[in-house]
């Protein structure tokens, strides 16, 4: 993203973007990209209610492009008043298939830590031949939160982020690690650019559930596109059961 675009002009951009990918199955978009996951300053007056402008928008070029689309995350004012990193996905008739709030705000005791509340709820969205688990950025450092989506019968697990450059080795582990033990496809969308004077990962990457990166980004804004067959990940499960081997329980104090 460039900084210095307005988020309305950024909105359309993003929206012709999407339209241009019709013939996808499946079009993802990175985290808060309206406002940069880093500019805090912004997102109480950039927040919007969840069928706010960014919907809309979003929900349109789902449907003249006619794909799936996870809009990535951006950041919503409840009615209450509080703010939530919210993502949004829609299906190709532009419908809203689900929200997600994030789980695991990132910044310590500060940034979206204190400014945007935490969501409670883990997210699957049934496509025609997958289904989707639903994280953002922070949440891939937690391999809890993708177990339970995996529970909850996640076969492609789909991260849109605001990752920063300097941990960019971070974000190619725990993309990979994710997708290895729990035997699923990683869906991993960066933001490219600098947010706020942070400079971001870019990268997006796409791993197979036995690892295997099918697809890389560069460190600037591109569409990245990638051809895979999501109905293996039974197979890869069944012939190398690793999952169920699991111990249920080891994360809580036996005594
Ligand atoms: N937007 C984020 O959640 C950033 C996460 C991050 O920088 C990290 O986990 O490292």
């Amino acid at each position: 993203m460039n900084e210095g675009e307005s988020v309305v002009a950024r909105r359309r951009r993003v929206a012709g973007w999407v339209r241009d990918q019709a013939g996808s199955d499946l079009v993802v978009l990175p985290e808060l990209w309206t406002t940069g996951a880093f500019a805090y300053e912004e997102f109480g007056s950039e927040a919007e209610p969840l069928e706010g402008p960014t919907y809309e928008a979003m929900a349109e070029a789902a449907s003249d492009a006619g794909v799936w689309l996870h809009a990535g995350s951006v950041p919503e004012r409840d009615p209450d008043g509080s703010l939530y990193n919210t993502s949004l996905v829609f299906s190709p008739s532009g419908a809203l298939a689900a929200a997600y709030r994030k789980i695991h705000r990132f910044g310590f005791d500060k940034g979206e830590a204190v400014l945007m509340g935490a969501g409670d709820e883990l997210v699957t969205v049934r496509l025609p031949h997958t289904v989707l688990g639903v994280a953002t950025c922070y949440d891939l450092r937690f391999p809890e939160l993708f177990r339970g989506l995996v529970d909850a019968g996640a076969e492609t697990l789909v991260v849109p982020a605001g990752w920063p450059e300097r941990r960019r080795s971070h974000w190619t582990l725990l993309a990979q690690a994710r997708a290895v033990e729990n035997q699923a496809f990683v869906l991993a969308c960066g933001t490219a650019g600098t947010h706020a004077g942070v400079p971001q990962a870019g990268h997006s990457i796409v791993v197979d559930p036995w690892g295997e990166v099918l697809a890389e980004a560069g460190p600037g804004e591109q569409v990245l596109t990638v051809d895979f067959d999501p109905t293996t990940v039974a197979g890869t499960r069944e012939r190398f059961p690793a999952l169920k081997d699991r111990v249920l329980g080891l994360d809580r104090p036996r005594r």
